[in-house]
């Protein structure tokens, strides 16, 4: 990881993640990067279709542009800039399905004793993180479900000429932190 001299932190991210890029650059269809959207939304779709899991509220953190996070607000509000994922959402009217669905968006500091200040969201049935941030076990329940979604062993990643940094973790490293949590 020679490129950084500071682990990119969310303040980098404030100033740098390009959203625009990165759907570019990872959601809009190079054969690999569309096996393994495709392969993520497979998991979660088995996840969440065998009716094991119920619950109110579903917290995805870290979630920046992508559709399997439900997330972007200008998107929700149909905003003329907002991103387009109509060729990646098939039927036609799951667009509109996911907009009904997803209830608020807010702004996020993993980092803060409450990520969502000053707003106070209460403890959720469900986390979901992507590609993004680890840890998130103070914003679930007690025997709520945590979906972690990721890449072992990457160090970086690049969206457009911009670098990012990632912890380069293996299988025995998040099995080990999950089990300190006692998940
Ligand atoms: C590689 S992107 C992953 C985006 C998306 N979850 C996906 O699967 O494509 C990393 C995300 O982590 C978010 N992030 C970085 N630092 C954060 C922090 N301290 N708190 C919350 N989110 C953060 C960034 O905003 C960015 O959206």
């Amino acid at each position: 990881m020679s490129e950084f001299t500071n682990f990119t932190e969310g303040e980098y991210y404030e100033g740098h993640f390009d959203s625009q890029a990165y759907v570019k650059n990872f959601y809009s269809c190079p054969a690999e990067e569309k096996n393994f959207l495709a392969f993520v939304l497979r998991c979660l779709s088995r996840i969440f279709s065998a009716g094991e899991h119920k619950g109110k509220l579903l917290v995805d953190v870290g979630n920046g542009p992508s559709i399997h996070s439900l997330e972007i607000e200008k998107w929700l509000k149909s905003q003329k800039d907002g991103l387009d994922w109509k060729p990646m959402l098939h039927p036609s009217d799951l667009e509109a399905t996911l907009k009904q669905q997803a209830k608020k968006v807010l702004k996020c500091d993993v980092r803060l004793d409450n990520p969502f200040y000053p707003h106070t969201l209460e403890p959720a049935d469900c986390v979901i993180t992507s590609l993004s941030l680890h840890g998130l076990s103070k914003l679930m329940r007690p025997g709520g479900l945590l979906v972690m979604i990721g890449v072992l062993g990457e160090s970086f990643y690049k969206v457009d000429e911009q670098l990012f940094s990632c912890l380069g973790l293996s299988r025995d490293n998040i099995e080990e932190a999950l089990s300190g949590l006692g998940l």
